[in-house]
């Protein structure tokens, strides 16, 4: 991307697309595109047609969704499905009409089947049952790869699709029942610890694996992506199955390479925190998928591997975490 490039970042405001925006301008990138949800609804496809019209962007990434943790999705599954397929759609089909050079579409580690073998690899897409908790937030994300796909198929595009794994990060959602783990877990670790409550409740088990990745790490590795010499992009942009006979979307995991359970997260936040009490596990609430480890060979081999461990990650965000207190 030329550093004077109209480049157009959907969700700015959010965790990725905030890390984003801080990534292309530590590099000197000068005409980037935003919008808040209030100034632009991606749902509504009239509207997002006119701004991609009147302001042209060559580069989109596409961090904008109904995004939220096991329980906002098992909550309101109706928005998550609704939301994410129309703000993709009017988003990928603009950005073909008004000839975006390239788009990436953020989707989710949870896009692979449930009980895929692990690590799981792109080529594991489609091949099992979902995990019911956020089976129409992941269908929402297959279809954003398949439109990626078809467009780049019908119309030529270069359209790629990152799966980020779980992530974490400044300015994070803390909501307490809609937010991911780590926020959730941070905010009641410190809220216990400022109270003097002789225990915190965690969600689950303690036994899902999860894996972590730091939103500056993410959004550095999107920026990478869509740097990439025109011979390394589009080798991964796949193939088109109907001439070639191979299952091979434009898909990409991103991804740190190795988990932890949530038991042993858990203990890391109440050590980050600097909470004395125990951990209690509630088994009501939902394990979710038991692990979703991302096989991140594709990524490291087109030259990119995340930076910060999650011991380093979990102090960084706590120290942003105060800041707001
Ligand atoms: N967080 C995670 O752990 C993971 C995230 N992802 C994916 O990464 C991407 C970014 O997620 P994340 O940054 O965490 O999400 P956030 O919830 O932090 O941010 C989402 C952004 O989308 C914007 N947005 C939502 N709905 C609309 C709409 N209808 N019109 C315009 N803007 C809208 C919000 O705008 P505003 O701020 O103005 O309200 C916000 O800036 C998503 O595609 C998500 O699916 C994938 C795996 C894990
Ligand atoms: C990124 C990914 O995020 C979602 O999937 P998830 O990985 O299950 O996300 P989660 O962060 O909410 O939970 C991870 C694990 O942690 C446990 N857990 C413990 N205690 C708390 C807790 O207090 N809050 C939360 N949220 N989880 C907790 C929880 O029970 C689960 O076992 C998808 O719906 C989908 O949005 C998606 O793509």
């Amino acid at each position: 991307m030329d550093k004077h490039a109209r480049i157009y970042v959907a969700g700015h405001r959010g965790l990725v697309g905030s890390a984003i925006v801080r990534n292309l301008e530590a590099k000197g990138y000068t005409n980037i595109l935003k919008r808040t949800h209030a100034e632009l609804d991606l749902t509504d496809d009239k509207a997002t047609d006119a701004f991609f019209a009147e302001h042209k962007p060559e580069y989109v990434f596409l961090a904008a969704a109904k995004v939220g943790g096991i329980v906002a999705n098992n909550t309101y599954p109706a928005e998550f499905i609704r939301d994410n397929l129309a703000i993709q759609n009017s988003v990928i089909h603009s950005a073909w009409k008004h000839g975006v050079k390239r788009l990436l579409f953020l989707g989710s580690s949870c896009i692979y089947p449930k009980l895929a073998p692990q690590p799981m690899k792109e080529e594991h897409l489609l091949t099992g049952s979902l995990e019911p908790t956020n089976r129409p937030y992941a269908l929402a994300k297959i279809a954003g790869i398949e439109m990626c796909w078809s467009y780049n198929r019908q119309y030529g595009t270069q359209y790629l699709a990152a799966m980020p794994t779980n992530l974490y990060g400044p300015g994070d959602n803390y909501h307490p029942q809609n937010s991911h783990v780590i926020p959730a877990l941070l905010r009641k670790f410190h809220e216990a610890k400022q109270s003097n409550q002789p225990t915190v409740t965690v969600w689950g088990s303690g036994t899902p694996r999860r894996e972590f990745l730091y939103s500056d790490d993410m959004a550095d590795a999107c920026v990478y992506l869509m740097n990439l010499p025109q011979d390394q992009y589009q080798a991964l942009l796949g193939s088109d199955e109907s001439k070639t006979g191979r299952f091979e979307p434009p898909l990409i995991n991103v991804g740190v390479g190795e988990d932890v359970t949530i038991k042993a997260l858990a203990e890391l936040v109440k050590q980050t925190v600097g909470y004395e009490g125990n951990i209690e596990f509630d088994t009501t609430k939902p394990d979710g998928t038991p692990r979703k480890l991302m096989d991140v060979t594709r990524l490291t081999s087109a030259g990119w591997k995340s930076q910060t461990n999650l011991q380093e990650g979990l102090f960084q965000v706590y120290k942003d975490f105060l800041v707001d207190q």
